[in-house]
């Protein structure tokens, strides 16, 4: 175990800052040789949309999977609603991700065998959801974000922004209180790009999930409330449409 340095203090001496939904601070991840994280710190406030900017390689990645569970930091602390996500047991982690988180990829993640409307219906149904219930609010999620008419398709059979599209119904059909999405247009030409940002955005506020978006894009990062930069593996505020 490290010891409390200055910079981060075990959350059990700490109240999360401001109230802060999620909340990190002191982060350090090591891959082999390689340190990826040196000192991040982040914080973000329900239904608020934080864009994680950042060159290739400065981290940004590293930092969202440790936000959302994903990876365990070797040091610093990560609050969600006052448990710390690097104490819990993987059990607890993944229930945590499972009912509380929602994932949003560049590219992937979606089922090939399985219909888009059965994709969509997966976290529910993995949820303990009946199927009945589980397909008709996958139909309306893929009703309100345009999709409606691929719910037979499988997902190979789909465009690009479609794709995307039905990922974002699966990422908030369990109404997530944060949504992860790590270069979520990545792979889209810049009108999709917009669609696919303006339904994200449009579709979180009115659930109240917030955002944290891992983009290297302005453009992108314009969606958000607010701007985080990444740099050799730690994180500083940025002015809205200041850059780096
Ligand atoms: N699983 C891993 N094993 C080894 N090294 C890793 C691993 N994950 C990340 N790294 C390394 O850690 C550093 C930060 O990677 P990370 O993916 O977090 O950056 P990024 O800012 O998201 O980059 P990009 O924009 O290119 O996706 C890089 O040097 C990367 O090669």
């Amino acid at each position: 175990m490290s010891a409390p340095g200055a910079e981060a203090p075990s959350p059990a001496a700490q109240e999360p800052p401001g109230g802060a939904l999620l909340a990190a601070r002191g982060l350090a991840k090591s891959f082999g040789p390689t340190t990826a994280l040196h000192s991040a710190s982040f914080d973000i406030d329900p239904g608020e949309t934080v864009a994680i900017m950042g060159a290739s390689g400065s981290g940004k990645t590293t930092l969202l999977h440790c936000l959302g569970g994903m990876l365990r930091p070797d040091q610093g602390w990560i609050l969600y609603q006052g448990r710390d996500l690097k104490a819990m047991p993987e059990s607890e982690r993944s229930e945590l991700r499972r009912e509380e988180f929602g994932f949003l990829f560049q590219t992937g993640g979606l089922v090939p065998e399985l219909s888009c409307l059965e994709n969509t219906a997966l976290p529910l149904r993995l949820n303990g959801a009946g199927r009945k219930s589980a397909h008709r609010s996958a139909e309306e999620w893929l009703e309100r974000l345009g999709v409606a008419e691929t719910a037979g398709q499988r997902p190979g059979e789909v465009s690009g922004g479609e794709y995307q599209r039905i990922g974002l119904a699966r990422a908030l059909i369990t109404e997530p209180a944060v949504l992860f999405a790590d270069e979520p247009t990545g792979a889209l030409d810049s009108l999709n790009e917009e669609k696919v940002m303006q339904l994200l955005v449009t579709a979180a506020r009115s659930s109240n999930a917030a955002v944290v978006l891992v983009t290297h894009e302005a453009r992108v990062a314009a969606y958000a409330d607010r701007e985080v930069g990444v740099r050799d593996g730690r994180t500083r505020d940025l002015v809205p449409g200041g850059g780096e």
